[in-house]
């Protein structure tokens, strides 16, 4: 295995490059019968391509996604699905200078270090053009898990750069280039990217994604732990550099009785644990948050080498997504689905026959209120039992 491949029974495989003819996958697992089509698909790849705002890499890319096995009459027949996008505006003569040097931040001196061979066009398989397939993939893990158990994967932009972003509404997501819960807050985060692209550098950001409706008892006890997978998972996105998986790194400040999340027959009164207990859902939302460094790929001199290891000043032109945070919301959420249809499948396997006495704690509701404390998932009901209208 050569790392192009994750998960156990919904296995996703992608090939391509970002400037070569076509990126794709083979998704091998999807149980049969399921209603599917393009625009299934489309849907969530219309909310990842580049070129839709000023504030992301100009390539314009329609992704347009064809289906090419796997389903018949407009049904999933539990064969290998094959998508295909092929790609349609590259620009290759942009990257010519960084043939002989490396840019500092991205993968150019690994690969080089690696494979002694490299596609520099683009950034190769480097690309995180390689992620339009995994939303590919997942739009129909999402579709199977909204309709089998009404799973509901969504995300948003928590933070970018030093702007923090709290959580408002979910119907502002789609309606603003950022991806962020707050529509007011908009105008704030087009100045400060505005300033930035003038400036020529790069920023971070910080994407928040959840899972409602995600039964108890999906994951495995240790290696394969839900919680390790949603983190292996997010950490297999290009620049993404952290993960946390409800209180996260709070945690290391907060007491026992801070940090448990009490249980009442009513359900639980926080959830600090993001919706994961001993590597097993709980029932309760699945909260992620991940850290996308700055784009590595700026106008900005910065010091480096060349292939002969003498130094160099690289400056890179071209087009590149001045916050590359700004477009992974779809594809936090894309990795959230793969993840929960793979284990829900296993979870089939081996305990579709089990029989637990003791009712399912109910799924709390509030998640919105929660998200709308500005630390998603913590704050306690107990400590703030009717949570202001935000
Ligand atoms: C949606 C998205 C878009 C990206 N666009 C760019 C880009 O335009 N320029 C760039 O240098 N890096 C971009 N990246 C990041 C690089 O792909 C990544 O930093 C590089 O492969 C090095 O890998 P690493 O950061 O995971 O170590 C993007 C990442 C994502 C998730």
């Amino acid at each position: 295995m050569s790392g192009n491949t994750i998960g156990k029974l919904f296995c996703v495989t992608s090939f391509g490059e970002s400037h070569g003819p076509a990126i794709g996958c083979v998704v091998d697992g999807c149980p049969p019968g399921m209603e599917l089509s393009a625009e299934d698909i489309q849907r969530d790849l219309d909310r990842r391509k580049p070129g839709t705002s000023r504030y992301v890499t100009q390539r314009r890319e329609s992704d347009t996604v064809e289906i090419l096995s796997g389903v018949f009459e407009g049904k999933t027949t539990g064969t290998p699905i094959a998508l295909l996008i092929r790609n349609e505006d590259q620009r290759s003569k942009d990257y010519s200078k960084i043939m002989e040097t490396f840019r500092p931040g991205h993968a150019d001196y690994v690969y080089w270090q690696k494979y002694g061979i490299r596609d520099y066009r683009g950034g190769g398989r480097s690309s995180a053009r390689e992620t339009a397939v995994r939303v590919a993939a997942a739009a129909i893990a999402r579709k199977w898990l909204h309709a089998r158990y009404g799973v509901v994967i969504r995300g948003f932009m928590a933070q970018l750069g030093p702007v923090e972003i709290p959580f408002k509404q979910w119907d502002a997501v789609d309606k603003n280039p950022f991806f962020a819960a707050d529509p007011d807050l908009v105008p704030t985060l087009e100045e400060f990217m505005d300033k930035l692209r003038k400036s020529g550098d790069s920023i971070g950001a910080k994407i928040c994604v959840v899972a409602e409706g995600v039964p108890a008892g999906w994951g495995e006890p240790v290696y394969d732990r839900l919680d390790a997978e949603i983190a292996y998972a997010m950490m297999s996105i290009n620049a993404v550099k952290g993960v946390e998986i409800g209180a996260g790194f709070a945690a290391v400040v907060q007491k026992g009785t801070e940090h448990s999340d009490e249980v009442t027959p009513e359900g639980f009164l926080s959830n600090n644990a993001g919706g994961i207990l001993g590597g097993i859902s709980s029932g309760q939302d699945i909260v992620v948050n991940i850290a996308v460094k700055p784009t590595s790929s700026i106008r900005l001199g910065r010091r480096s080498i060349d292939k002969t290891g003498e130094p160099v000043v690289v400056e890179t032109h071209g087009r590149h997504d001045p916050c590359v945070g700004i477009r992974a919301t779809p594809i936090g959420e894309a990795m959230l689905a793969l993840v929960l249809m793979d284990h829900a499948l296993r979870h089939r396997a081996q305990n579709a026959d089990v029989v637990c006495a003791t009712p399912k704690i109910p799924a709390k509701a509030g998640l919105e209120e929660n998200l709308a404390s500005g630390v998603p998932g913590l704050q306690s009901f107990a400590e703030n039992p009717e949570p202001d209208e935000a």
